[in-house]
């Protein structure tokens, strides 16, 4: 098993061996959020007929320009009622905002420049031939692709699916996640406290993230340092496509996540990132299914979820876009303890004079939960880069909420 090895050569070691989840068929009501499997194609131009974008008359406009018309208004069309009549070269129809454009008529003169008496209108300032028409087609043609595979449908994007008159998406299954933390010094909210014992927050703040990602999540009650206790509690997750633990993933005594994993059954694909927070995160795959063994502390549990998991879940999940992207941000604070490790700085962003400034957390501890509230960025700090200085430009990424 390679141990202590790069974020990105974890992520390609583990992207390498997994397998999109099925897929299925859904009511486009029920698509939000979902990724698409297939490809969408409209069948249909959109709009489907030229159109009236105002309310007005539309008639048979010449080049040659003139100071005002009088024409015969032969007929309303309302939006949804087509007219087959076609306009003569002294005739107009009233015609209404998303109304077709009949025969004959070249162009729409509005409302507001235009008087009717009886069934004759004076058009106060004619119009150029093709004047305020909206050409069939002019936002899709029949045959575009709209969509495509792997990408997370939007309300926009249901939108437009539903303009071109689909009902049913092909999209991917939402994967299923099991979450168990480990540690005998775990009790569960509603009990009170007893001496040397903490409450597990990081089954909350898991099963949230992977709740916003649009994940099933099946939460475990927490288990003991045992290793008995936690080979029983991985029993209860065969149906999860990921596992994830956090806890016992070190080098102490208690720390027997790894030995868990592999008496369970599972090839450990690698243990410890060289970076900070979360060193000591390790993968595990049986079959086709993968087991994240992540760091107790609460903060470094979520910012490996971000760095490790979140990316291998949302290839998983059939997202196209599923590597996070770096850009630079400016420092608005120093921070002194860099150290030998690359290291992943929480801060908040703050757009000052064109630029992201990445304001830090006041605690960058890994088991200090409180930093992760109202940080929006990760800053890559290289290893070995020493003090970071006020001013100096990093990379970073997003936190995705
Ligand atoms: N001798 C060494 N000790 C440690 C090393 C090392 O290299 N040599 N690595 C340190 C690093 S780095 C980390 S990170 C931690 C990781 O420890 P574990 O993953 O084994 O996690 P635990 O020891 O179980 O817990 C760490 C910390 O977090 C608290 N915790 C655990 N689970 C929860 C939970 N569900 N909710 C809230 N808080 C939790 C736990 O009580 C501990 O305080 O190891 C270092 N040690
Ligand atoms: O790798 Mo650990 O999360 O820094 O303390």
């Amino acid at each position: 098993m390679k141990t202590m090895i790069e974020l990105e050569e974890a992520l390609e070691m583990v992207l390498a061996n997994i397998q999109l989840v099925e897929t299925e068929s859904v009511s486009i009501a029920d698509a939000y959020g979902r990724v698409l499997a297939q490809d969408v194609r409209s069948k249909i131009d959109m709009p489907p007929f030229a159109r009236s974008p105002l309310d007005g008359y539309t008639y048979r406009a010449t080049e040659a320009a003139s100071k005002a018309l009088n024409l015969k208004v032969i007929n309303e069309i309302p939006a949804g009622f087509p007219s087959k009549q076609i306009i003569g070269v002294d005739e107009a129809s009233k015609i209404f905002t998303g109304a077709p454009i009949p025969p004959g008529a070249n162009c729409v003169v509005r409302m507001e420049d235009t008087e009717q008496e009886g069934n004759q209108v004076t058009i106060f300032r004619p119009v150029r031939p093709g004047s305020n028409i909206v050409p069939k087609g002019e936002e899709i043609k029949e045959g575009d692709i709209l969509l495509e595979r792997g990408f997370c449908l939007t309300p926009p994007a249901i939108g437009l699916i539903a303009a071109v008159g689909v009902n049913q998406v092909e999209v991917f299954r939402r994967p299923r996640v099991g979450l168990l933390s480990t540690g005998s010094e775990l009790m569960d909210v509603g009990e009170s406290l007893n001496p040397g014992k903490i409450y597990n927050s990081n089954s909350y703040t898991l099963r949230g993230m992977l709740r916003q990602a649009g994940f099933e999540v099946e939460v475990i009650p927490t288990v003991s340092d045992q290793i008995e206790d936690t080979l029983a509690a991985l029993e209860k997750l065969t149906e999860a496509d990921v596992v994830i633990t956090t806890g016992g993933a070190s080098v102490g005594e208690y720390d027997i996540m790894r030995q868990a994993l592999t008496q369970f059954g599972c090839e450990m694909l690698f243990w410890k990132l060289n970076l900070k927070p979360g060193t000591p995160a390790s993968v595990g795959q049986k079959g086709k299914q993968f087991f994240f063994s992540l760091s107790g502390n609460p903060a470094a549990a979520m910012v490996t979820f971000e760095l490790l998991v979140r990316p291998i879940l949302f290839k998983l999940a059939g997202h196209a876009a599923y590597k996070a992207k770096e850009f630079q941000v400016r420092m608005a604070n120093s921070f002194e303890k860099s150290g030998k490790q690359r290291r992943f700085l929480r801060a908040q962003a703050v757009f000052k004079d064109g630029v992201i400034w990445a304001d830090l957390a006041s605690a960058q501890g890994s088991g200090i939960l409180r930093s992760m509230i109202g940080s929006h960025l990760l800053v890559d700090v290289p290893a070995n880069h020493g003090s970071v200085k006020v001013g100096e430009l990093l990379a970073a990424r997003w936190i995705v909420d």
